[in-house]
């Protein structure tokens, strides 16, 4: 018998998502038993407005520490919280099957964004989905909103907010789909790694590697990789309003890049199809890297901020 132990926040979409990797994980490998170890973050402590963070990665440095000190073996993380350069000494041993990687609105009286009443107050952190309700409803307020999901849901059903906007991903996992008003499809594009697991264990531990591989989703992993790229070859951090999205169309790997202003909602937008039809990791990477550099030579750039 393998024994493992994984790090994981203790949020309940945290350990929702990490028990569901875990029950796969033990499928595929039945005689691996796992323990889980909670860890608090800074992120799950603090309450200012994540996008006025300096340190970038709230959520996962003390997560990391406990893999590096050795305290767990592999950590699981929702991949939207991770800074997107890479970590020494850890490595992204498997990229499972991606779930929905849309946004939601969850609002009072089940109301679209553009049925909101004049005024209605939206509550984001988020600059990109701040930008989103600027452009589409320029009449709305947009107040920063902090908490795990179902408490930010809880702060739109009792009043504190007329509505907000989530990872459709997120709500099914803690199986509060019922909650979605409005499903947005193309009114914006969704964060780099919206919906995605990024699991990670450290590069010297070469059978770990070896065990959580067997979980790799390559599709979801191509596509992840060349929406990162988009972060990374912009430097964007938590304070930048840039959705990155992609897909398979008929084996062929496309991608839409997004960079907003989150003051006023103006939105430069590229999108490139790579014509290869096995990408490797590094196509993936220049595809999205591509799409960055078309983002920073627009006009609109100077003004989108990046930290
Ligand atoms: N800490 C925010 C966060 N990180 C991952 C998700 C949703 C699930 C996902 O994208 O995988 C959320 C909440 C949200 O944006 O609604």
């Amino acid at each position: 018998m393998t024994k493992l132990r994984v790090g994981t926040r203790s949020s309940l979409l945290a350990l929702t998502q990490t028990r569901k990797f875990v029950a796969d994980l033990c499928e595929v490998h039945p005689y691996i038993s796992i323990e889980e170890v909670h860890i608090q973050t800074q992120g799950d402590t603090s309450t200012e407005p994540l996008s006025q963070s300096t340190t970038p990665g709230l959520f996962v440095s003390e997560l990391r520490s406990a893999l590096l000190e050795g305290k767990v073996d592999f950590l699981v993380h929702s991949m939207k919280d991770l800074p997107a350069a890479a970590f020494p000494g850890i490595v992204t041993a498997c990229v499972p099957l991606r779930e929905d990687a849309r946004d939601a609105l969850v609002s009072n009286g089940h109301l679209t964004l553009r049925e909101l009443p004049a005024d209605a107050l939206v509550g984001t952190s988020s600059p990109r989905r701040a930008a989103a309700v600027r452009r589409v409803r320029p009449d709305l307020r947009v107040h920063s909103i902090r908490g795990n999901v179902d408490t930010r849901i809880h702060k739109v059903r009792t009043g504190e907010f007329d509505a907000t906007i989530l990872a459709v991903a997120g709500l099914n996992r803690i199986h509060r789909q019922d909650e979605i008003s409005e499903y947005f499809t193309t009114e914006f594009v969704a964060a780099a790694g919206q919906g995605a697991l990024s699991i990670e264990c450290r590069s010297d531990d070469a059978k770990t590697f070896a065990l959580l591989r067997e979980c790799n989703d390559r599709e979801s992993e191509l596509i992840t990789t060349a929406e990162r790229a988009v972060l990374l070859g912009l430097n964007a951090g938590c304070s930048t309003a840039i959705g990155a999205s992609g897909h398979f169309v008929n084996s062929l790997l496309s991608l839409t890049a997004e960079l907003a202003v989150e003051s006023t909602g103006e939105v430069a937008s590229v999108s490139q199809r790579l014509t290869l039809r096995n990408p490797s990791l590094r196509s993936a990477t220049e595809l999205g890297l591509e799409l960055a550099a078309q983002l920073a030579a627009h006009p609109l750039a100077s003004r989108a901020a990046w930290s």
